[in-house]
């Protein structure tokens, strides 16, 4: 069937190639092209394709489906992708698992990586090579029922047995069960742990054991291990989140990961170089967050463009046909200012991924200087990337109206996985309060004289504002941001301290204060998305594709200075927030013919997509309308259940 002529004359009417877009977006040509051969490739194999839709499916169905998949992978992988290529992989398993999770999700994202950061040469040597190789497959079991955010207070013990040369895993409680850690379920046979260790009856807290869960070649759970599935949750259903207890389970002393902290045969502790070095996968996946959960957005705005410029209801001045419902300037206010959030948040996540990557080459080298740094940076925007993903995809799903809450244009689906990221790799709101000590922290230099030891990421909370003149454009706008970063900083942190001097506890005092603090993390991290959104645009050299984003940056600053006018009202006039107000309406006209373009380029295949409302060629109707045909509930013209029960008490109330 041919494309849908609304589609057509949108696309006719982009003022630039999606494909030079796309090397933007994926940070170069060579990346987006590697994209889009991986795709075609994939759409060539007809057993990588959903052998019925996902959203029919039951857990087990979904599950087992996964699982087939993976299987065909494997011989697949090589001539697919660069397997040295993490951002390769990822696109591969987007296009053929989708996003609702997979026994090998964990795997990828945090147990080799856990290893990669966290064993030493030798026990790299030993399981790097086979998980590489998924001749194992491995999960990160860290948090428990009783306990999650607070690390210190994890029950599971790693006990140092020295006449054995091993360590006692145990359980002590039913809140010490591990609960939560995905593909611990069913699928994976191997773990990170993350247990107390305890030597001679002392407790160093926290450490990483590689520990075997299921015997290699029965999977049964071996002996002194109890696991299991913890139930459907509200996405994610792909996935096998499980539990796990120790009974005195024994593992030798070489399976602790020792890169950093050591224990030697008789017992001796040996310190790492940086007490929090442990923490180092969750930074890993923190620092790809805001990637991530911008093609979480990026998928559903695809969605919600497409079929809004398919959708026609009401007029505007033409009576004689209805408009598509992407000209209302009520429709480009709710998806624009998303579409731009998503540009930005790509960005920002080739950003920390670069520094994660960095980081862990200065780590391995004895630089542990920078960790402070990214876990500050990481902390506040997974946060804020997560919370406003989550808006922005539900705005997308009204904006769809009724089929928007159809599991046929799959945005509920998007929903909840993305949401999942503002609870998992830390609660947001503790993750806001991380980064808070830190600009506290920042605060406290500068109130001792020591502005010129602040990082780059700080150093605007030293200085003095300055006169704001907004048609000079994006750079006058961060400076209002700055602005009201600053300010509310500033308060949060004196608000602290005047608590604390008052002769409150440092923790009361802290707690206080902690609404405002939040507040100023946020404020804190979206004047960072603000200024890597502003740097990238200005590197771009494709001057046609500069000149939509930067009409894209317009729509983002004129937006987020209007969400933040609280912030800003010393600073601003009344006449200078009309101002910025109208500015957003014109950027939003000025966007308006280039909208399908942009979600275009972001080149999320029909098969990644799964939405019937978002499918590239527009024909939305026809098929809908086989979307639902296909549902099992009209395998049947009469249900069992009608007879069973329906007929009966029909029958029965004509008596
Ligand atoms: C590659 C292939 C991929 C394949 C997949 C493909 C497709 C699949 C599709 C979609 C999937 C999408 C996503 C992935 C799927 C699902 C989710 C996946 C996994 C989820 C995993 C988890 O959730 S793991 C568990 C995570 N848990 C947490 O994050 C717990 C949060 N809590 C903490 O981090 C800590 O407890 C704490 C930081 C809040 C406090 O720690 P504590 O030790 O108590 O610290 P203190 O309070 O004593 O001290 C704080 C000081 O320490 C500094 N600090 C803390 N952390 C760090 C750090 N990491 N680095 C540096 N410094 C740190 C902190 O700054 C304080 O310093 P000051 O004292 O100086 O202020
Ligand atoms: C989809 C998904 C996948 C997951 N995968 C894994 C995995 O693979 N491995 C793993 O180990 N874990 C995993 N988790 C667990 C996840 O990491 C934790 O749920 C998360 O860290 C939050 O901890 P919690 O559940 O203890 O929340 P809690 O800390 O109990 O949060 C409850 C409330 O208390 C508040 N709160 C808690 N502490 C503070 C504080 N100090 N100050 C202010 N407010 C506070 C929070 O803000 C929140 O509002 C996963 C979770 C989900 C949802």
């Amino acid at each position: 069937m041919s494309e849908n002529p609304d589609l057509t004359n949108e696309r006719a009417s982009g003022t630039f190639e999606t494909n030079a877009m796309a090397a933007v977006i994926y940070g170069s040509e060579k990346f987006a092209q590697r994209r889009r051969e991986i795709t075609e490739a994939i759409s060539k194999i007809p057993e990588f394709q959903d052998s019925h839709p996902l959203v029919f499916m039951s857990r087990e169905e979904k599950i087992s489906e996964a699982c087939r998949k993976l299987a065909v992978l494997s011989n697949y992988w090589n001539s697919l992708i660069d397997t040295s290529d993490e951002e390769e992989a990822l696109h591969l398993y987007r296009e053929v698992l989708g996003l609702e999770g997979h026994p090998l999700a964990l795997h990828e994202t945090m147990f080799i990586p856990s290893l990669i950061a966290q064993a030493s040469d030798e026990q790299q040597e030993k399981w790097l090579g086979r998980a590489q190789r998924r001749e194992i497959i491995g999960c990160y079991a860290q948090t428990e029922m009783g306990h999650g955010t607070n690390l210190r207070a994890l029950e599971t013990t790693a006990t140092f047995d020295i006449s054995t040369r091993e360590f006692i895993l145990n359980s002590p409680t039913i809140t010490s069960l591990k609960w939560w850690p995905g593909a611990l379920g069913k699928s994976a046979n191997w773990s990170i742990v993350i247990a107390n260790l305890i030597i001679k009856e002392h407790n160093y807290g926290p450490h990483p054991f590689m520990v075997q869960l299921r015997d290699e070649k029965s999977h049964e759970p071996l002996p002194g291990i109890t696991v299991g599935d913890i139930g459907p949750k509200m996405a994610f259903n792909g996935a096998d989140n499980g539990f796990l207890g120790f009974k005195n389970y024994r593992i030798p002393r070489e399976n602790m990961l020792m890169r950093h902290s050591k224990v030697t045969s008789d017992g001796s502790y040996i310190k790492p170089p940086h007490a929090k070095i442990g923490y180092s996968s969750m930074v890993k996946v923190r620092s790809r967050m805001a990637m991530d959960q911008g093609l979480f957005l990026a998928s559903a705005l695809v969605i919600a463009v497409r079929y809004s410029a398919v959708r026609r209801q009401g007029y505007l001045e033409d009576k004689s046909r209805e408009v598509k419902v992407l000209d209302y300037q009520t429709q480009q206010h709710r998806l624009f200012p998303s579409i731009a959030r998503a540009y930005a948040f790509i960005f920002c996540g080739f950003e920390t991924i670069r520094l994660y990557d960095q980081l862990l080459i200065d780590v391995q080298n004895g630089n542990t200087s920078g960790m402070a740094d990214l876990h500050a940076l990481t902390s506040g925007l997974k946060s804020v990337v997560t919370y406003q993903t989550g808006e922005g995809i539900e705005q997308a799903r009204m904006a769809c109206g009724g089929h928007g809450y159809s599991m046929a244009s799959y945005i509920s689906e998007i929903y909840g996985v993305a949401i999942g990221g503002c609870t998992y790799e830390g609660e947001n709101m503790v993750m806001l309060l991380q980064l808070a000590r830190y600009l506290v922290k920042s605060i406290e230099m500068i109130q001792n004289g020591k502005s010129r030891e602040l990082g780059p990421m700080v150093a605007y909370l030293a200085e003095n504002e300055s006169e704001i003149d907004l048609n000079l454009g994006p750079n006058e706008y961060l400076k209002v941001f700055e602005y009201a970063a600053r300010n509310q900083t500033w308060r949060a942190t004196e608000k602290f301290q005047k608590l604390r001097n008052s002769g409150m506890s440092n923790e009361e005092a802290w707690n206080q204060a902690s609404v405002e603090l939040t507040r100023a993390s946020r404020l804190h991290t979206r004047l960072y998305i603000m200024s890597t959104f502003i740097n990238h645009v200005g590197s771009i050299v494709d001057q046609k594709v500069k000149g939509v984003l930067i009409d894209l940056l317009n729509v983002h600053v004129t937006y987020e200075v209007m969400d933040i006018g609280i912030y800003v009202q010393g600073l601003l006039s009344s006449n200078q927030m009309d101002l910025i107000r109208n500015q957003l309406y014109v950027s939003l006209e000025t966007i308006r013919p280039n909208a399908v373009s942009l979600v275009d380029s972001f080149q999320i295949s029909d098969m990644q997509l799964r939405s019937v409302l978002g499918r590239r060629d527009g024909n939305v109707y026809e098929n809908l309308f086989k979307w639902a045909k296909s549902s099992p509930l009209n395998k049947t013209d009469v249900l069992p259940s009608v007879t069973q029960y329906l007929k009966p008490m029909m029958e029965k109330s004509k008596l």
